[in-house]
């Protein structure tokens, strides 16, 4: 469905989104929610209304780009109509995104995984079985390139103590945990009993059980009771998305210098780039992103491996 946004400078976005939402309301759906935004419904599409400090963001979806147009004018006219006293400059761009990023070309993303070290016959076998019980959640597990990438980063940092929030059935761990020396610790964090009684058989298999300790509870539980010292090498983020802001500042003072939080899932399917996408997970992820890269506790980067990693290094 084509999409387009206009974000017009003015310092006084929450009066109009007011004025459009009351005078849209005699001829389309408009409503005004508490935190100032205004969804208007008309016949041909939608638009919603953003206020930020110094900024109106509006973002129009329709079935065609023809009815686009007609939204996108229509709330134009009213909206040039009300701001009288200023020169508004309101440029609609058409979303290239529409919600769904693929950032990474299929073909591309093949090659990628055919030019990393190859998964063994073990994680094969674990991928071939997850999908086979979990179904549909099998597109949890991280991709192969991924794992790679989880492993050598745990090794590069040198990590001894990890820990890891969202198990499944244990690929990303089976990874991390490969990169710790024989006396390092895992932490793995999960609230499925059923997801991660595969995870443990493979564990088993792969030699490191004894390094992982399985914590089933809401993570967020298991991160306040661990100590509040900062001895922790190595953090993998990748559970429930409303969460990370949370699990990343129980995470952030735990670090050790040096230590490297990588966050995954950070462009949310491309909903993180799209205002239309109000929901909690797209707005908690949008503030997950903008909290650390202004955090100063951190050094951090963004990549685009697979559905966006994050590392974010402890100063
Ligand atoms: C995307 S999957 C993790 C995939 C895993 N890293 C892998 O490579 O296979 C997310 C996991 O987070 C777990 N989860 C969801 N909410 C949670 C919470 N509040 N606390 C701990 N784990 C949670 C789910 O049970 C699920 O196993």
């Amino acid at each position: 469905m084509p999409s387009s946004t206009a974000h017009v400078e003015t310092p006084r976005p929450e009066r109009y989104i007011k004025q459009l939402i009351s005078h849209m309301s005699h001829r389309a759906t408009a409503e005004l929610a508490d935190d100032g935004r205004g969804t208007i419904t008309f016949s041909q599409g939608t638009c919603v209304l953003i206020p930020s400090p110094g900024k109106l963001s509006m973002t129009a979806t329709a079935g065609d780009l023809a009815s686009l147009t007609g939204v996108q004018d229509v709330v134009t006219r009213h909206l040039l109509g009300f701001a009288s006293q200023e020169e508004l400059s309101v440029e609609w761009a058409v979303s290239s995104t529409q919600g769904d990023v693929r950032l990474i070309d299929p073909v591309v993303g093949d090659y990628l995984l055919a030019h990393c070290t190859p998964a063994d016959e073990l994680l094969r076998e674990l991928a071939a079985e997850t999908r086979a019980a979990t179904g549909g959640s099998a597109g949890m597990q991280v991709s192969h390139d991924e794992g790679v990438l989880l492993g050598m980063l745990a090794r590069m940092t040198g990590a001894r103590r990890a820990v890891e929030i969202g198990v499944f059935t244990g690929y990303s761990s089976i990874c991390i945990a490969r990169a710790l020396p024989a006396d390092g610790r895992l932490i793995a964090c999960d609230i499925s009993t059923e997801w991660t009684s595969i995870a443990r058989r493979y564990w088993e298999r792969a030699g490191v059980a004894d390094r992982i300790d399985l914590r089933i509870a809401p993570a967020i539980e298991t991160l306040r009771a661990l100590p509040a010292e900062p001895d922790i090498d190595f953090a993998f983020v990748d559970a429930d998305k409303t969460s990370y802001p949370a699990y990343y500042e129980e995470l952030v003072p735990r670090m050790r210098p040096g230590g490297l939080i990588v966050l995954d899932n950070v462009f949310l399917g491309g909903r993180v780039f799209d205002p239309a996408f109000q929901d909690e997970s797209s707005a908690a992820m949008r503030r997950m992103n903008e909290i650390i890269v202004d955090d100063e506790r951190v050094d951090s980067v963004m990549l685009p491996v697979r559905d966006g990693v994050t590392l974010a290094r402890r100063r």
